[in-house]
């Protein structure tokens, strides 16, 4: 079975606010498979193509001065239904109309500061794994398999 993939990065205030095994926790504790990870502070380059359908929007100077200020951890999930199910584990872009459950409705305030980024569809999932993952990731068949999936 080929299982769907999402590229999931704890953001720099995420890092530095020590919630990296948090939001690993909730992953894990899904039943999500990690299958990439990598602790980095990212380049301009890399974050003006990850972010490249905002770069006219009036916050992408600040995204990038945000997203520049320290190291990132880049992981790759995988799962049934993980590109969905990673966005409902993060919560909304904007934390405050997040429910109180996910990382954003338990962690932080503004959108500016939203800890993680999550990818929005499967396409989007696949190419920001290219982006970020050029060496590409791990294949490991899981012993626990059939206790997650029937
Ligand atoms: N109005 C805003 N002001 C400041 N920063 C913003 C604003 N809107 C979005 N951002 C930042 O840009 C990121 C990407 O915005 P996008 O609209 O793609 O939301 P998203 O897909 O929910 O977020 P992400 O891609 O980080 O998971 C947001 O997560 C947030 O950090």
């Amino acid at each position: 079975m080929t299982l769907e993939r999402t590229y999931i990065m704890v953001k720099p205030d995420g890092v530095e606010r020590g919630l990296v095994g948090e939001i690993i926790k909730r992953f894990e504790n899904k039943g999500f498979q990690l299958v990439g990870l990598k602790f980095l502070s990212p380049t301009r380059t890399i974050l003006e193509k990850h972010y490249a359908d905002l770069s006219s929007k009036p916050f992408f100077p600040g995204l990038m001065t945000y997203m520049t200020s320290g190291p990132v951890v880049a992981m790759v999930w995988s799962g049934k239904g993980v590109v969905k199910a990673g966005r409902v584990l993060l919560g909304e872009t904007n934390p405050l109309a997040s429910l109180p459950g996910t990382i954003r409705g338990d962690f932080c305030i503004d959108v500016g500061r939203n800890l993680c980024h999550g990818s929005d569809s499967v396409e989007n999932a696949e190419k920001e794994i290219a982006l970020w993952f050029t060496e590409g990731v791990v294949s490991h068949n899981r012993v626990v398999e059939r206790l997650i999936y029937e």
